[in-house]
């Protein structure tokens, strides 16, 4: 009782009226009082207290206490009182809090990101892993969810991600429903038209913009020769149409409508109904407008895009670049035809606005970051976050710049330099921007202003503290995302160390976030898989571009220095020797060099090992850590150096083991710039504002 007071004077504190309700609620019995003695039974709910509490604008804080008809106070479980209450008010969500954030794959140890109930319940509690606590905690869901209207679904949360589940569409934790079963029609007789007729007036932006009506859509999908597939949930809270040609001949299947209402979005049904439509449709290409608010989403699920004149064409499982040129130009043949329909209707078409092209690959692994990013044509803005970043001139600054440019969810608020102050950002086309010089008060105005969602420090290591505490300063219970890039956090326990290949799990809603130095990253991934079996200290050799010591003229980035020669540098406690080890909870040595190329890190790292192991047993290890991992590649060879430059992934190879099998040398290549530096701010970035790991990245 005295814990129910405190939590509500801390909340009384911070502005949130609040209500106490240690009794009154829950009616038990004594389980068995000979066994337990004052554990009690829930009998009874009284949700008077509770709504009544709610009407008056007061937060209502429980105890799992209950009260026998005789006035006897008795213990209950909290969740089986969570579970009981949840029977009597059907909430939309019931969300339970554990320290690690979600459910656990025991099997894969990654994070389950969604189970569907009906479709997943009886398989999941085959699989061996699923045990103890675990399955208990599944069953107790299971039933208690049965018994709650469809739309109800439960989230396991950390408290730390709390806000991303109360605040956002894109929670963090484990998202448990019954969902409904899927559909897949391939005729108009098949499909329910009142239902769909309902989700395309309320979802649909061509129905909604009375550019065509739901009948003459139902009659164009009859009509059309090459047929269609529906797809789409039970109450049709997800449609989508793919039209089995595009109607120009590429041969290219087309989802021609994909809308879902916000329940739907919730409950992640968008993402389900895109798992199922992939498995018949491997290839595809589809428009957005450029403004949709679910074009990251999109992003997400395409594998290349190609804008212009405010559409956004994708596709996905296109494989040559003839079929990428013809889709592309079948997309401005429409476009033109468009232009001059609007032309003669007394319509108007703009030309010659941004056009970029890009492809990427990105992962539709349910596992990813950004789950329920698709948001509904209900939500009224595109969700961009900007960005505000310091140390624009450097090296790593400007492939931030880059990453920033081709990002769907991020643009620049503010870009700052010393030395450029006043000049035009250029290589950046989403908008004009000309660098500033931020002081630390400024950067503290534009953080309460509210004109940044996240600054990203690429300064020099020793000079980012002032910025840092001017942020610290003005955050009053929203916190500001910060990536750091330089080593001033690494070791600092209130931040959070972003490599998300090791701890990917603790990045969403981090805020403050201290990005890996270079080395470091490509060293930890070449020692991490092998950690158990280590005998010993491994010995790094670590060769860099000259760009790895920044902009400062130094002997590490003077050319002539560096012109026919290999500089070691360094040559014990170099920071990243103490970043790696510390990180890795195992010593390690690193011997640090920088040559005369620009851009790139090798390393070639000895492995003492504590049993025989052969170099096929090795690459298995490397090849199962890493196997979902779109960053790192595993390769068959040794890697080299002048391969991975301007990748943003890093490659691991070698496995050379000597002769006794105990030891070991692997070779990781990295990009510092990239994968070392930028690229994995972007996929910190990400991770911490609730967008997909790898969105805006180039994964090939
Ligand atoms: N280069 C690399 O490979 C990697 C670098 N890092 C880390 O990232 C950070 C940035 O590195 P990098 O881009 O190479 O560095 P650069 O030397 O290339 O750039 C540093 C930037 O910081 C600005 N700057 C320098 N001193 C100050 C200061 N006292 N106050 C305000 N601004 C300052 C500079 O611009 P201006 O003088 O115009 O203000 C410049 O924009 C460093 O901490 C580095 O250790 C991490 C991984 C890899
Ligand atoms: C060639 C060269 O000089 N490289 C840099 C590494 C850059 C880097 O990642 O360092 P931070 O830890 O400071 O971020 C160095 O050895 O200091």
């Amino acid at each position: 009782m005295s814990e129910n007071l405190k939590l509500v004077e801390a909340l009384e504190k911070m502005g949130t009226r609040a209500r106490p309700l240690p009794g009154g609620v829950f009616a038990a019995q004594y389980l068995d009082k000979e066994r337990y003695g004052f554990v009690g039974k829930i009998t009874g709910v009284n949700k008077e207290v509770i709504e009544a509490s709610i009407r008056a604008g007061a937060l209502p804080i429980l105890t799992s206490l209950a009260e026998t008809p005789a006035g006897q106070i008795l213990n209950v479980n909290a969740d089986v009182a969570a579970g009981e209450l949840a029977r009597v008010l059907e909430p939309l969500k019931i969300v339970y809090l554990n320290e690690k954030n979600g459910l656990y794959n025991g099997e894969t140890g990654k994070k389950i990101d969604v189970i569907n109930l009906d479709e997943e319940y009886d398989e999941l509690l085959k699989q061996p892993w699923v045990k103890y606590g675990t399955k208990l905690k599944i069953k107790e869901i299971k039933e208690l969810l049965d018994h709650l209207p469809r739309s109800s679904s439960v989230a396991i949360i950390s408290a730390g991600h709390l806000h991303k589940e109360l605040f956002t569409d894109s929670g963090a934790g484990t998202l448990i429903r019954r969902g409904f079963k899927l559909f897949h029609h391939n005729s108009l007789d098949q499909l329910d038209k009142d239902r769909l007729r309902k989700i395309m007036e309320k979802e649909d932006p061509e129905v909604k913009s009375g550019n065509i009506s739901v009948s003459s859509y139902l009659h164009q999908l009859e009509s059309d020769k090459a047929g269609f597939k529906a797809y789409g949930d039970e109450p049709y809270e997800v449609l989508a149409v793919v039209k089995n040609d595009d109607g120009s001949g590429s041969g290219v299947p087309k989802l021609d409508k994909f809308v879902a209402t916000k329940a739907a979005v919730l409950n992640n049904v968008t993402d389900n109904v895109w798992a199922l439509l992939s498995k018949d449709y491997s290839a595809l290409t589809w428009e957005v407008d450029e403004n949709d608010a679910n074009k990251g989403w999109h992003f997400d699920k395409a594998e290349g895009s190609f804008t212009k004149n405010g559409k956004t064409l994708f596709w996905k499982g296109l494989n040559d670049v003839s079929t990428i040129e013809k889709v592309v130009s079948n997309f401005l043949e429409a476009q033109k035809k468009e232009a001059v329909n609007a032309a003669t209707s007394g319509g108007s078409f703009t030309s010659g606005q941004r056009r970029s092209f890009s492809t990427m690959k990105q992962s539709n692994s349910p596992f990813m970051g950004g789950r329920r990013m698709f948001s509904t044509s209900a939500a009224s803005n595109r969700d961009v976050k900007k960005i505000g970043l310091i140390g624009a001139r450097g090296y790593t600054g400007q492939e931030l710049i880059r990453l920033v440019n081709n990002h769907p969810s991020l643009e620049i608020s503010y870009v700052s330099s010393r030395e450029l102050e006043g000049k035009p950002l250029e290589g950046y086309t989403k908008s004009p921007i000309t660098y500033v010089n931020l002081s630390a008060d400024q950067v503290k105005e534009k953080t309460q202003s509210g004109e940044v969602d996240a600054w990203i420090l690429a300064l020099p290591n020793g000079v980012c503290k002032p910025f840092v505490d001017a942020v610290e300063s003005v955050e009053e219970g929203k916190k500001m995302v910060l990536v750091d890039l330089s080593a001033d956090y690494r070791f600092t326990d209130s931040w959070t160390y972003g490599l998300p290949e090791f701890n990917r799990a603790k990045i969403p809603g981090a805020t403050r976030i201290s990005n890996p130095g270079c080395y470091a990253t490509g060293s930890q991934l070449a020692v991490h898989p092998l950690l158990k079996h280590l005998n010993g200290s491994p010995s790094i050799f670590g060769v860099s571009g000259y760009s790895g010591a920044g902009t400062k003229p130094s002997p590490n980035n003077d050319v002539n220095h560096l012109k026919d020669n290999l500089i070691p540098y360094s040559l014990t406690n170099h920071i990243h020797e103490r970043e790696v080890s510390h990180h890795l909870g195992h010593e390690v040595n690193f011997m640090p060099h920088v040559a005369p190329f620009f851009q790139g890190i090798t390393l070639t790292v000895n492995m003492p090992l504590n049993k025989t192991m052969t170099s096929g047993d090795i690459r298995e290890i490397y090849e199962a850590a890493y196997e979902n991992e779109k960053l790192v590649h595993v390769i068959k060879g040794v890697p080299l150096v002048k391969e991975n430059s301007g990748k943003h992934f890093a490659r691991v190879g070698g496995f050379g083991v000597h002769s006794s099998g105990k030891r070991v040398v692997v070779v990781a290549t990295i990009d510092n710039l990239l994968k070392g530096a930028a690229t994995q701010a972007v996929q910190n970035l990400n991770l911490s504002l609730g967008l997909g790991e790898y969105t805006g990245i180039p994964l090939d």
